[in-house]
């Protein structure tokens, strides 16, 4: 057992006993099903090694934490124009919110607000069906675990689309500035199933290895994207990934992450290590509340806070 497996352990035992778990997304009806008492943290380390304890295995619904994935394609597909959609600054909203679109003219500050995704998951689909675009993404997931068990949880898509009202509100307005391509029903479709991508915190850090490694998985040496195309998704993910909450990650955790209403959380450490936490009770914000109080335990524990130790 090395350190590391020491502490990651250590830090599931601490989180199965703590009482305050935050509340599960009660807006997706199919999300609030799910039982608060899951926990599970999954760490890889540049040589490789898996460091796993709790719920490593459990699938559950990644929700935004697909946003980090589909910003990769749509930067593959049309490189830095993709910032004329969509703008790379913290928004100081929650994920949802539609007030800042009227005064922007329709552009979404950021890749990871809803709008932002939305906008990012139109430039995937154009020339595209939706199902070959969802297709493109799961191909993608599954390369960059080497598991193709990777799928979609239609019950969740589902359930999304039946009730996802602030979502299609969003796509509508952008479309009426001409931010969106492709015929919103189309584009929304594919958003709602990609985040219904089901994964394991064990799968989600397999996936976010690149981003540790400058843009390399370092176990086979493929290349995913350049070394300063991964950090400057690194650095979207540090400034806007917690939404209105990442002032309040980077000050206690201190490492680029993404986090999703499912309550996992994917946090890169820099040439150190890809790391997925899971616990599906929420904060204010809708970002995973043991899930940032474990990754502030082993960034500390690790010394692995970009800022400092
Ligand atoms: N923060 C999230 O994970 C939100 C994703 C969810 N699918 C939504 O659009 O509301």
């Amino acid at each position: 057992m090395t350190e590391l497996d020491r502490i990651v352990q250590e830090i599931a035992d601490e989180m199965a006993a703590r009482s305050d778990r935050g509340t599960v997304a009660h807006y997706i009806p199919e999300l609030a099903k799910v039982d608060p008492a899951g926990f599970g943290l999954v760490v890889i380390d540049a040589d490789g090694h898996i460091a796993a304890a709790g719920d490593a295995d459990t699938a559950f619904s990644i929700q935004s934490i697909s946003k980090v994935f589909t910003l990769t394609l749509a930067l593959g597909k049309i490189g830095d124009r993709l910032w004329q959609r969509v703008g790379r600054e913290p928004s100081g909203s929650p994920f949802n919110s539609i007030v800042q679109l009227e005064f922007e003219r329709g552009i979404p500050r950021n890749p990871f607000i809803n709008a932002g995704a939305i906008a990012v998951t139109d430039v995937i689909l154009s020339g595209h069906q939706p199902r070959e675009a969802l297709g493109e993404i799961l191909r993608f997931m599954r390369f960059l675990t080497d598991d193709p068990s990777i799928a979609i949880d239609e019950a969740v898509a589902a359930s999304e689309q039946r009730t996802g009202f602030r979502n299609a509100a969003l796509a509508n307005y952008m479309k009426s500035f001409g931010v969106l391509d492709n015929p919103v029903d189309y584009t929304l479709g594919v958003y709602f199933h990609h985040c219904a991508i089901a994964m394991s915190c064990r799968q989600l850090a397999l996936a976010g290895r690149y981003l540790a490694h400058c843009g390399r998985n370092p176990v086979t040496g493929h290349s995913v994207v350049s070394p300063g195309r991964a950090r400057r998704i690194n650095a979207v993910m540090l400034t806007c990934g917690h939404y209105d909450g990442s002032g309040e990650f980077a000050y206690r955790v201190g490492l680029p992450g993404k986090s999703g209403v499912g309550g996992g959380v994917l946090a890169i450490a820099p040439g150190k290590a890809s790391i997925a936490a899971w616990s599906p009770g929420l904060d204010a914000s809708g970002n995973s509340h043991l899930g940032r109080v474990a990754l502030e335990a082993l960034s500390k524990r690790m010394g692995w806070s970009i800022f400092g130790v």
